[in-house]
């Protein structure tokens, strides 16, 4: 497209632009510092032409800093690594998976059952925890100042006398934890958990899972059956197709009742939904909520690993809780390597979550993840390269979902040279079973290297309209069955292109990753279709909104309070690489796009675009209260350009 200069169009409005659904719409901003602006481009062209320097993000002369010296090394996001969780860097000296915060822990340890002030303890004196709640409040440091964020939201406080709020709703002389039930009463919640007794079962093994039974003899002797090369091609004659097709069917009938039609599902609806991708770490739930505030239609859980979700691992349950805010249209992401493993996980996620009230709204499968461990364990990409293993894994999924559809997520190949991902996208379609394919546009070894392949994306989706056309010309039967949706994923980072995309590339919806991480206003800008100048302040209060949301998901405990620093500094590691649109000098904004040294519109606009983590700590200190000694964020990035100044 076109560049267009921004100063010739930018109009200022009062305040944030408001959209239906809009923030701005649901809680007053103050509009304190610069005005909130509606930036406008003219929407003519496409991706493709786009007259810029590469890769420099043009801003305005008054903005730019002097040149930086040449000793100064400046801070380069590292996409993969971020992607990877930081594991890149696990082979460095003294860094391992934890490196980046320290657990908090409390002087006297107080016992959970006990927090809400009127609990009993099952371990009576045996307990090794604190009881004496005069001893206990006594031994923790000063209250932080205003009100607890959670209480104050939905009416009372989960972490109660833990609370680092505590005397905003504790009545210290009747001994009382204060509970607002109106407000508690029509607060959202959290869904998706396991109880103790389905997570000993699971430990135990004992969980039944009586359709992946049924359906795994099945998968296994397709797996005797099949003839398929590993780039997911067919090999054999025609005539040789038509036998095992027909000795396919037998066995299908000899193993299983018919499954699940897709039209038996429950409905999938992705055209032109605004979706969020799955996002380890960073994809969490305080996160999701942020997005789903800011317009996101469709969000998806952190990549859940199946095995130990068949072992009833904890840390790994945590991933599929989902928010009621996020229903409709939460999905839940698996990762496998056996077909074994996805099935019997899909059947246990389907049955133990709250599916009946829209608690999944699909399961994907990840065929996508770049990452060394995964990869080599054969799961993620390497799925890639294993079609027919791809294809069983998907068909069981299916049956032992219920009317829960299934998804998958797949990059263009593992190889550069090798794409792969217009045969497999034919094979899902006329054999998977699923709903929708979101294609990244990217192979396994090129990683964030280069853009994404939007042509091959866009060729890909027509692969999938056209098995349509003949599908449905062929058979009655096949026309009754519901569409499989296709989304493009890659680099989108503006309105701009994600309209683009729905308009041009062929695709029914797009799904954003790094774009929402770096401005989560992004699907409010879809609907605006237009860049929003949100103010510094208004990014505050973003800010603000994602750190309330976490005290409220990780508890405002000293604990809950360390773990939602942590994950806000993760956020803000992605969130300091926006550069407001008003200071730029060329749209449309790309992400590959790397800026000059800048200063922005006041001191808080240049705040939160530094890349200094220890500005990131101080920003979370604003509504967690100052961190605690023992935290230590070290951030993905390479190197720290305030640092090596210094
Ligand atoms: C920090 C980070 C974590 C990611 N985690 C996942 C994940 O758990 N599952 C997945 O399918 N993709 C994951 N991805 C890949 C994204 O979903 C997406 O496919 C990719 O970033 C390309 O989209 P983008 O250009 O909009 O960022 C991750 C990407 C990043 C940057």
């Amino acid at each position: 497209m076109e560049s267009s200069s921004v100063s010739e169009t930018v109009e200022a409005t009062n305040g944030t632009a408001k959209t239906n659904n809009s923030p701005a719409s649901m809680e007053s901003i103050s509009n304190e510092g610069p005005a909130s602006k509606k930036v406008k481009l003219d929407d003519t062209g496409s991706r493709k032409v786009d007259s810029r320097d590469k890769g420099v993000a043009r801003i305005r002369p008054e903005f730019l800093l002097p040149k930086p010296s040449k000793t100064t090394v400046l801070a380069e996001p590292d996409d993969d690594d971020a992607e990877a969780g930081g594991t890149k860097r696990k082979r460095e000296r003294g860094q391992n998976k934890n490196r980046r915060f320290a657990k908090a822990r409390e002087a006297v340890k107080f016992c959970e059952a006990l927090k809400d002030g009127d609990g009993t303890c099952r371990f009576g004196k045996d307990c090794k925890f604190e009881h004496d709640v005069q001893k206990y409040i006594s031994s923790k440091p000063a209250d932080l100042e205003g009100t607890c964020p959670v209480f104050d939201a939905i009416g009372y406080c989960p972490s109660g006398l833990k609370c680092r709020w505590l005397h905003s709703h504790y009545l210290a002389e009747a001994g009382k934890v204060v509970v607002d039930e109106d407000k508690k009463s029509n607060a959202g919640r959290e869904i998706n958990r396991i109880d103790r007794d389905t997570q000993n079962t699971l430990q135990k093994k004992k969980f039944p899972v009586p359709k992946s039974d049924k359906i795994l003899p099945y998968l296994d002797s397709l797996k005797e059956h099949d003839m398929v090369g590993n780039d997911g091609s067919k090999q054999g004659t025609a005539e040789t197709k038509d036998t095992e097709d027909q000795d396919k069917k037998d066995l299908a009938a000899t193993y299983v009742e018919p499954p699940f039609l897709a039209s038996e599902k429950k409905p999938l609806n992705l055209h032109r939904a605004k979706i969020l991708s799955p996002l380890t770490t960073v994809g969490n739930l305080p996160f999701r909520r942020l997005c789903r505030w800011y317009g996101a239609d469709v969000t998806y859980s952190e990549m859940a690993l199946a095995l130990p979700i068949l072992q009833g691992s904890k840390s790994e349950w945590a991933l599929p809780r989902s928010h009621t805010s996020e229903i409709p249209g939460f999905g839940v992401q698996i990762a496998a390597s056996k077909p074994w493993q996805a099935v019997k996980a899909t059947e246990v996620l389907t049955t133990a979550c709250d599916t009946g009230i829209g608690g999944i709204q699909d399961v994907n499968l990840n065929c996508g993840c770049p990452i060394d461990l995964i990869y080599r364990s054969g799961a993620g990409s390497a799925l890639l390269d294993s079609g027919s293993k791809l294809v069983r894994m998907l068909k069981g999924m299916n049956y032992v979902s219920g009317d829960v559809p299934v998804t998958v997520k797949i990059r263009m190949g593992t190889r550069d040279s090798h794409p792969n991902a217009k045969k497999l996208v034919a094979r899902f379609v006329n054999e998977g079973d699923v709903a929708a394919i979101t294609l990244h546009g990217r192979s396994r070894q090129q990683r964030y290297t280069r853009v994404a392949d939007w042509d091959y994306i866009s060729e890909t989706a027509q692969v999938v309209k056209d098995l349509y056309e003949v599908r449905d010309e062929k058979d009655k039967e096949q026309r009754e069955r519901r569409k499989v949706w296709f989304v493009g994923n890659g680099d989108c980072y503006s309105w701009h292109d994600w309209w683009d995309a729905v308009e041009n590339y062929n695709v029914d919806s797009v799904m954003i990753a790094r774009g929402a991480l770096i401005k989560p206003w992004i699907f409010e800008e879809i609907d605006a279709r237009q860049y929003l100048d949100k103010s510094a302040t208004e990014r505050l209060d973003m800010i603000r909104k994602f750190a309330h949301f976490g005290l409220d998901h990780w508890g405002t405990d000293e604990y809950g309070i360390n773990n939602c620093r942590r994950f806000l500094c993760e956020f803000l590691s992605f969130s300091c690489r926006y550069v407001p649109v008003g200071i730029l000098e060329v749209l449309p904004p790309k992400i590959q796009d790397r800026p000059p040294m800048w200063r922005g519109r006041n001191e808080l606009e240049t705040l939160l675009g530094s890349s200094d983590y220890k500005d990131w700590i101080k920003i979370s200190e604003m509504f967690l209260g100052p961190a605690h000694e023992s935290f230590d964020f070290k951030p993905k990035h390479k190197s720290n350009a305030y640092e090596a100044e210094g």
